[in-house]
C-alpha cells in the first residue's frame, strides 16, 4: 500500500542529496520506489559522466531502472557487504530510528541490502515523517501460512488485509513469490518490540518494520530542497 502525498520535487531533492554522498568504488544498494527512483537516475548519470560504481538492486523495478539507465550491477547473492544502500520509505519516525517499509512489497530484499550496508540512507518526502509510526506495516508471508500469519497479527494487535492486485485479479505476489498483508496496528509505540513479535510468527517471510537500520534521513521539501536529518 503507497503513500502518495509526496510531490515529485520533494521526492527528487531527496533522491538526488542521497546519491551525492555516493563516491568511486562503491557498491550501492539500490532501492525501490519513486523516490529510490530518483537516486537511481541521478546515479546514471553520474555513471555517463565517468563515475565508477556497482549497484545493488533491491526487485525488479530497480534492476530495470538501473539497467536502463547504465549502472552495472552485481547480484545480492554475490555480495557480502555494500558500502552504502539508498531506498524511501512509506512512513518515518526519526525519533525512534524506525521505518515503515514495503509499500512496493520489496522489503523482504529491501531489508537483506540495508542490513548488508555499511551506511543506510533513507530518503523521503516531509509527507513521510510520523511519531509514533501509525502506516501499516507489509508483512510478506508464505502463501500456504497465510491463516495462520492473520492470525498471529490479530493476536498482536493487528487488523492485517491481503493486498490486492490493481492490473490483476487476486493478490499481489511479491518478486518472491509471496503474499502480503497490510497489518493495522494504530499507532506503534514499540516498533522494536512489534517487530520482534512478527519476526517470531513461522510463515513470515519479512515484515516492513525497520527499526534502528537508517544512518540518516533525507527529507525533500517542496521547493526542490532536502535536509540531511540523523535519526
Ligand atoms: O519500501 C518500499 C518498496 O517496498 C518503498 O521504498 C516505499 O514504498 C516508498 O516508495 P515511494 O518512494 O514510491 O513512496
Amino acid at each position: 500500500m503507497k503513500n502518495t502525498a509526496g510531490t515529485e520535487a520533494a521526492k527528487r531533492a531527496a533522491g538526488e542529496a542521497a546519491a551525492a554522498e555516493v563516491r568511486d568504488g562503491d557498491v550501492v544498494g539500490l532501492g525501490t520506489g519513486s523516490t529510490a527512483a530518483h537516486a537511481i537516475r541521478d546515479l546514471g548519470d553520474r555513471v555517463d559522466d565517468g563515475l565508477d560504481v556497482e549497484g545493488v538492486a533491491t526487485s525488479y523495478q530497480s534492476r530495470a531502472l538501473a539497467k536502463e539507465v547504465g549502472i552495472p550491477l552485481l547480484s545480492l547473492s554475490d555480495v557480502a557487504r555494500v558500502d552504502l544502500a539508498i531506498d524511501g520509505a512509506d512512513q518515518v519516525a526519526l525519533g525512534a530510528n524506525a521505518l515503515v517499509k514495503g509499500g512496493g512489497a520489496a522489503h523482504a530484499r529491501e531489508k537483506v541490502v540495508a542490513s548488508a550496508a555499511d551506511r543506510f540512507l533513507v530518503v523521503a518526502d516531509g509527507s513521510k515523517l510520523a511519531e509514533p509510526l501509525d502506516y501499516p506495516v507489509p508483512v510478506e508471508v508464505l502463501p500456504d501460512a497465510l491463516a495462520r500469519v492473520e492470525r498471529a497479527v490479530r493476536d498482536a494487535g493487528g487488523d492485517p488485509e491481503l493486498r490486492s492486485a490493481e492490473r490483476k485479479d487476486g493478490p499481489v505476489v511479491t518478486d518472491n513469490g509471496n503474499l502480503v498483508l497490510d497489518c493495522d496496528f494504530g499507532a506503534v509505540g514499540e516498533a522494536r518490540s512489534l517487530a520482534g513479535t512478527l519476526s517470531a510468527a513461522p510463515g513470515v517471510v519479512e515484515h516492513g518494520l525497520f527499526v534502528g537500520m537508517a544512518d540518516a534521513v533525507f527529507v525533500g521539501d517542496d521547493d526542490g530542497d532536502a535536509t540531511r536529518r540523523s535519526p
